[in-house]
């Protein structure tokens, strides 16, 4: 009788050790091989979709080789304000085509310099032969472009926010601020790139690449809505779309030196929307516009805030723009900070606030200092809630996919092992607190009973900062519009802490806006010197600042929810204040 053996054993002496074996070591192997085919078929998934947007794009240059529209006109064209735009249009100075010529041919220069578009919609051209055919002259947005940012569902088009695994997975239908804009006579015609997971104030994903600042391109345009700042900042849109959990209308809008407004979760409709996060009820996202000025807002949110918008979603509130409020001109009462006491901005934000509120003492208005108190609690109430499914959902969309630099940190802190997690938590508490809190709370919640009483804390925090802010009879709130202005490309995930400063709103869900006031200049960067450099965020801030100089600085404007009209109103009065 022959004896069985594998290398030198005899299979039949240990029977039990070898069919274990057998069974785990297949098993291992049906798992290796799986794990690479489904990585290599979201691989050729992305191949694939990087090629058809290529190719869109590059139908869309050939379109415009052969239109022949002059340098001049796309310049004379794209460098009109939104208002002078709008006139243009309606006494027929201008022609719908034209315009929208102008701006896919300004988007593509942009794109080029930034990677800052997906890809241009195809059908851009017959929506512009429709608005002309169907749409009143009178109507706000007639023939304005505008861009999306690519997690606003379009019929037939993927929303894939740099996960592979949405790729060839098309929405079914318009969004509804997508339906209601062009009910109003607007042409979208370009889609924006955005970070992977969007939970990311980069702006990079293995999909589609990084997009880059315009005003520096080996600095970060912010995200996660950075694909439109880089895009208006360039001139390549007068008015985008974006959305916001976490700062993503405001972050991009401080880097790239542009306005955005994040308004009260439900003030404009999320339907037809997409995010990794829709679960999660206690932190939602805002949907709001991206402008190159004030106007552009407001004129977005008139558009907007119609029966249209509350018949199709009437699960907003159907409150329409109230310009009585907006246009009111009482002196306000308005408080200020520039250092929430969970991370010191350097010192170009500070002196942001300091020209902000400046400015508004010279308009007449009252100025004193207020913070929401306990911004630590806030960003440990934020960073909980976004992950308290313990990055199960996202850990499911990626499993085979490639993971990007910038959500790589989150990745890593939300994934550590228990009991490895316990010990950085207690070690880091003594050498980098606020790491130690971020790490604490990135564990999400253990059980529904822990979501709920995180609910609760998160309605009492509300609830506390909203009598603070009433103890101080405030009208309006003044900030730095973030953490720190653009830091160069890759870099910031290492500095997720500066996120408190717009993430806080998100918590209370107070509107907030965003708008320019200055650029870092020489003196903001030798100041640098006595930047404290206590923990991994604050050096990575503090190597950021070399260099900065010229970058653009933004304020946010804050009040409480539902009062979108008075948080414009105090944006309007600091622009024009501004300007003079
Ligand atoms: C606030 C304290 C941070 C401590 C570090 C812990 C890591 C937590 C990671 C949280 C990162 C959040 C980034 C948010 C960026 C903006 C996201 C956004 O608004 N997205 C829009 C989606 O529609």
């Amino acid at each position: 009788m022959t004896t069985l053996t594998i290398w030198d054993w005899e299979v039949e002496k240990y029977p039990l050790q070898v069919g274990v074996g057998v069974i785990i070591g297949g098993w291992t192997f049906v798992k290796l091989v799986n794990y690479f085919l489904q990585r290599s078929k979201l691989k050729s998934a992305r191949v694939r979709k990087r090629a058809e947007c290529k190719q869109a794009k590059q139908v869309l240059e050939d379109q415009i080789k052969q239109r022949n529209i002059s340098k001049e006109v796309v310049e004379e064209i794209t460098n009109l304000s939104l208002s002078e735009l709008q006139s243009k249009l309606k006494d027929g100075t201008l022609d719908v085509l034209d315009v929208l010529h102008a701006y896919q041919a300004k988007a593509l220069e942009c794109d080029e310099k930034t990677n800052c578009i997906i890809e241009p919609f195809k059908e851009a051209e017959e929506w512009a032969a429709s608005v002309k055919e169907n749409v009143s002259k009178d109507s706000p947005l007639f023939g304005v472009p505008v861009s999306l940012k690519e997690n606003y569902g379009v019929e037939g088009y993927d929303s894939v926010y740099g996960m592979s695994v949405l790729i060839g997975k098309p929405s079914h239908e318009d969004s509804v601020i997508g339906q209601v804009l062009r009910s109003q006579g607007a042409i979208p015609y370009v889609r924006t790139n955005v970070p992977q997971t969007m939970i990311s104030w980069d702006c990079s994903n293995p999909v589609f690449g990084a997009t880059k600042n315009p005003h520096d391109t080996t600095r970060t345009p912010g995200g996660s809505s950075g694909g439109e700042c880089a895009l208006l900042a360039g001139q390549g849109s007068i008015l985008g779309f974006g959305s916001d959990i976490g700062g993503s209308l405001r972050i991009p809008s401080n880097m790239c030196g542009t306005y955005g407004f994040k308004p009260t979760v439900g003030r404009l409709s999320a339907k037809g929307t997409h995010g990794c996060t829709k679960g999660q009820q206690i932190v939602r996202a805002a949907y709001g516009p991206l402008a190159r000025d004030v106007d552009g807002l407001v004129t977005a949110m008139k558009a907007l805030l119609v029966p249209l918008m509350f018949k199709l979603d009437p699960t907003v509130n159907p409150l329409p723009f109230r310009t009585e409020v907006f246009e009111d001109n009482r002196k306000l009462k308005i408080g200020w900070y520039d250092n929430d006491g969970w991370f010191t901005p350097p010192p170009c934000m500070q002196r942001g606030v300091a020209i902000a509120k400046a400015k508004l003492e010279a308009m007449g208005h009252t100025l004193v200092p207020w913070k929401p108190p306990n911004a630590t609690l806030g960003a440990e109430l934020y960073v909980r809630a976004m992950f308290s499914d313990k990055c199960e959902t996202i850990n499911e969309m990626l499993r085979y996919d490639t993971l990007d630099v910038c959500f790589m940190i989150q990745y890593t802190m939300a994934n550590i092992y228990w009991p490895l997690r316990r010990f950085l938590v207690f070690i880091l508490h003594y050498l980098m607190p606020s790491l130690s809190t971020g790490l604490k709370a990135i564990a999400g919640c253990d059980s529904a009973y822990d979501f709920w009483n995180l609910a609760v804390a998160a309605e009492d925090y509300r609830k506390m900062v909203i009598e603070d802010w009433q103890s101080h009879d405030l009208d309006a709130v003044i900030s730095p519009g973030f953490g720190c202005p653009a830091i160069p490309l890759k870099t910031p995930a290492l500095a997720t802490s500066a996120v408190s400063y717009t993430t806080i709103f998100n918590v209370l869900n107070f509107p907030a806006g965003s708008l320019p006031v200055t650029k870092v200049n020489a003196a903001d960067t030798a100041n640098m010197k006595d930047y404290p450099t206590i923990d991994l965020a604050h050096k990575t801030v503090k190597k950021g600042m070399v260099g900065a100089e010229g970058l653009p600085v933004n304020v946010q404007c804050i009040t409480l929810p539902w009062h979108e009209e008075q948080c414009l109103r105090v944006m309007k009065d600091l622009e024009t204040a501004l300007k003079a």
